[in-house]
């Protein structure tokens, strides 16, 4: 096993030591004079603490104190300030404000849309800050300040100011985990977190153990939301500044084709499985007074903290398929999508929110007066070492075993839940049957993102990769989505050619050139899917450069892709713009291409 450890560099020594002290507690500590900094004497410490023949047995699947495994924050005495109110009451204005005046600092979202709109706020005030996303890593020279979404978030630099936005999502089931590693592991002076009240429990008691500085301040909304009694009734009802929700792609281009057919309207759309810089335009372009696109119909993509000009949301449906079942849309849903209208600062003097149907307005009212319920858990996922760990005292090989062995035995504490990881394990059997290392099985396996939402989720915490990517921001997740044929066929693909002869062409399972403006939905969803594999592609190119040579193919073909795709949406939309207007729109759009 020594030898093994030495020979395969799998896990790092600051990653095994952090592990040792994490499960055996504070009063363990590495002893110098024992050569530790060798991979084979930490495979002889962990044999020997694991038989027991050491002074203590280590427990690998202890899981109980994740505040230990973030040193560099555990240094810090951090002040939290939580920022908590309703939408749309300043709650991250002020965090901003304070990350402005920082001498460095991240902030953290939950949406690429949202670190892009703080990442050009703080540019444009003339504080440089780098965009750094799953997909994308814009650097600006200079730059002291990063925006990032939440899973890049860095836990081994220290800053003097962080903002963790929308922190109530640590409650939630998939990403949940990734807003828990940045509370516990960000290494701040000031750490800011905005969010929902209901989160605020929960949080004081998770900082109970770290000694940070616990302060509430609440807000209250700055312009009034107000739930109409009538339904909307007819689309000649819709007027500029409307956003119509829907949750599913086809519902999205139904109500477009409805509302555009009508003559007097033309609608931008915003969903998950767009390409992030194609919903970033679109939103741009809603955005834009003296573009044509004056509605939106989008999905719940748009339903946390981004500021959009809308004067009026309409729910075309209050039930939405969350992948299991076609369900009620639950409070926080219903008060975070409603919130989005009538943004302090847009041209709207107040907010109004309504239904496309009578019969939902009982429940649209009675959600928009409750509060949230309390939070009761954080998401948990441990960091890879802990699982490579694990796996050295196991006789079993495949990585499927290992993950299903460790989720089995893990224990964890009260505050916390277990991330789901259905979709990991999914691509862990499939991965298995190919003869790669467990880190590149691992490498492969976190390539995969959430059907309904098309977020980035499941993602493990590569923190061994996280050790050697940190400096170089690259992310740890891949954009692959297992529900999607197209993409999961892909992911398979890269993974098997690698597997046999360690470099993937792009062009043996591609061909540049043959891409084209999709003509029907079909053609359009195929387009989304090939955007999601050639993102993989550039993924893959990032971490395994030698293997994958093609990154600027991908690059560039991914560009194309996007193109193709905001030119259905534009050309080939139910009603064209005009085309002095369109022909501007896209000659502008191909000079950011070129
Ligand atoms: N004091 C202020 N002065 C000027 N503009 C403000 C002020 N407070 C908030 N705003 C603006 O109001 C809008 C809403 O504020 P913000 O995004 O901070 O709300 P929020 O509470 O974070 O909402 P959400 O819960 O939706 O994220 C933003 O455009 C913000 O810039
Ligand atoms: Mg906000």
């Amino acid at each position: 096993m020594a030898s093994l450890l030495l020979r395969q560099r799998r896990v790092s020594a600051l990653g095994v030591s952090r592990i040792l002290q994490a499960v055996n507690g504070d009063s363990f500590r590495l002893q110098p004079e024992s050569n530790c900094r060798t991979f084979a004497s930490f495979g002889v410490i962990i044999r020997n603490y694991s038989s027991g023949k050491g002074t203590a047995k280590v427990d690998f699947t202890d899981l109980t104190r994740p505040h230990t495994w973030y040193p560099n924050a555990r240094k810090k005495q951090r002040k939290v300030f939580l920022h908590v109110g309703p939408t749309n009451s300043g709650k991250t204005y002020h965090a901003l404000k304070r990350l402005e005046s920082s001498s460095s600092g991240v902030y953290c979202g939950p949406l690429r849309l949202l670190a892009w709109e703080v990442a050009e706020r703080l540019n444009k005030v003339r504080v440089p800050c780098d965009l750094i996303t799953g997909q994308e890593k814009d650097e600006v020279d200079g730059a002291k300040h990063k925006a990032v979404t939440v899973e890049m978030a860095d836990v081994t630099s220290d800053y003097e100011c962080a903002i963790i936005d929308e922190i109530q999502m640590l409650g939630c089931k998939t990403r949940g985990f990734s807003f828990t590693r940045a509370l516990l592991g960000i290494a701040a002076e000031e750490l800011h977190l905005c969010g929902d009240a209901a989160a605020v429990p929960l949080i004081q008691e998770l900082l109970k153990v770290t000694g940070d500085d616990v302060q509430v301040r609440s807000y209250e909304r700055l312009l009034p939301l107000v739930p109409l009694e009538v339904p909307l009734g007819s689309f000649s009802n819709i007027r500029t500044g409307d956003c119509i929700v829907s949750f599913s792609r086809k519902g999205i281009y139904k109500l477009k084709k409805k509302i555009e057919t009508g003559g007097k309207h033309l609608c931008s759309v915003v969903y998950g499985s767009l390409p992030p810089e194609t919903r970033t335009r679109q939103a741009t372009m809603f955005n834009d007074a003296s573009s044509e696109f004056d509605v939106l119909v989008a999905s719940d993509a748009i339903g946390m903290g981004l500021n959009l000009n809308i004067s009026r949301i309409i729910f075309s449906t209050m039930k939405k398929f969350d992948g299991l079942e076609r369900r009620d849309l639950t409070v926080p849903e219903v008060k975070q999508i409603a919130g989005r209208a009538g943004r302090y600062g847009s041209k709207y003097p107040m907010g109004e929110v309504t239904c496309l149907d009578a019969e939902d307005l009982p429940l649209l009212h009675s959600s928009l007066k409750s509060a949230s319920p309390t939070l009761q858990q954080a998401g948990l996922f441990p960091s890879f070492d802990f699982i490579y760990m694990y796996s050295r005292l196991q006789q079993k090989r495949g990585l499927y075993q290992i993950l299903e062995d460790f989720l089995e035995n893990a224990k964890l504490s009260e505050n916390y839940f277990f991330a789901n990881c259905e979709e990991m394990l999914k691509v862990a059997a499939v991965i298995d049957e190919l003869p790669l290392s467990l880190q590149d099985k691992y490498l492969f396996c976190i390539s995969f993102t959430n059907a309904v939402s098309s977020l980035l989720i499941i993602i493990i915490i590569y923190e061994l990769a996280w050790n050697q990517l940190a400096n170089t921001g690259k992310s740890l997740y891949s954009p692959v989505d297992m529900n999607d044929e197209i993409s999961s066929q892909g992911l398979t693909q890269f993974a098997e050619n690698y597997a046999k002869k360690g470099l993937v062409c792009l062009k043996e399972i591609f061909s540049p050139g043959s891409l084209q403006v999709p003509k029907t939905h079909f053609a359009l969803k195929e387009l989304e899917s090939i955007h999601k594999v050639l993102e993989l592609y550039v993924w893959l190119s990032f971490r395994l450069d030698e293997s994958f040579p093609d990154h600027e193919l991908a690059s560039s073909q991914k560009a194309i892709c996007s193109m193709l795709i905001e030119e259905y949406l534009e050309r080939l939309g139910f009603r064209n713009p005009t085309s002095r207007k369109l022909n501007s729109l896209m000659a502008k759009k191909r000079r950011q291409y070129l």
